[in-house]
């Protein structure tokens, strides 16, 4: 089965298990995904044992810190030889260019350099908190408006915004939406969240999915289970 537009987001603290999950997929089923508990856990050799595997890896590592510091690590992830990596939207415009601007010794070896709008976790009310008074759509078109400035390839955001995201910035804009729920799957700590069909309708480009498949009793199954069902959408 190939549809590399799914993302399986690992998030074991064993890495022996994330590798025998690994073990049982074909690398044209999906791609994968590693954060911050994995790479901290385990370092770049896990990045060298997802390669060797033959795997389109992202590096979800949200960098958000000064211009010179996020430049350094973007390149950083680009030794590694990953598919995709990030930073915060939020860490600004210069910041952005300077990730961005990071990248260019790399042609087209680089990865492809996405930035994160307001995560899916976040409700409106959670916003409010933090003093932006706005729905996190409109947060999230501002942000995606300063990545799209800073020449980045696309953003982190909910498949509910995507459908505004692609109508704003064309279909080049590349859209990775964690916050994906199979029908009657529990949301845990997401707020914002579609199904897979769903989210494909919406214009998502690549579906990030994590406890729905890799806390499934059988994780092939469940992976299987959403390729087809976004094959009946
Ligand atoms: O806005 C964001 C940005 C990143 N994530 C990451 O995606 C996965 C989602 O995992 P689930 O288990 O499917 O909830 C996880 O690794 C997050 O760190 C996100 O959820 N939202």
């Amino acid at each position: 089965m190939t549809d590399k537009s799914i993302v399986v987001a690992l998030d074991y603290d064993n890495k022996a298990d994330a590798l025998t999950f690994i073990d049982k997929l074909d690398p044209n089923m999906c791609r994968l995904k590693i954060g911050k508990e994995m790479f901290t856990l385990f370092d770049p050799q896990l990045v060298k044992d997802i390669h060797n595997r033959d795997f389109d890896l992202f590096l979800d590592l949200k960098f958000h810190d000064i211009p010179n510091t996020v430049a350094k690590a973007v390149a950083a992830a680009a030794e590694l030889g990953v598919w995709m990596t990030n930073v915060h939207a939020s860490g600004g415009l210069t910041m952005m260019q300077a990730a961005k601007k990071a990248l260019q010794p790399y042609g087209k070896d680089a990865p492809l350099l996405i930035a994160v709008t307001v995560l899916t976790s976040m409700s409106d009310e959670d916003l409010a908190l933090l003093g932006i008074n706005v729905p996190a759509f409109e947060h999230v078109l501002r942000l995606a408006k300063l990545t799209h400035q800073a020449g980045l390839d696309g953003v982190v955001c909910s498949a509910q915004e995507a459908k505004l995201l692609k109508s704003s910035f064309g279909k080049d804009f590349t859209l990775v939406t964690p916050g994906i729920r199979p029908a009657g799957s529990d949301a845990g700590d997401q707020h914002r969240v579609m199904t897979p069909p769903q989210a494909i309708a919406a214009g998502s480009d690549y579906l990030v999915i994590g406890r729905p498949i890799t806390q499934a009793a059988d994780p092939l199954a469940a992976l299987t289970a959403i390729h087809q069902s976004l094959q009946l959408s």
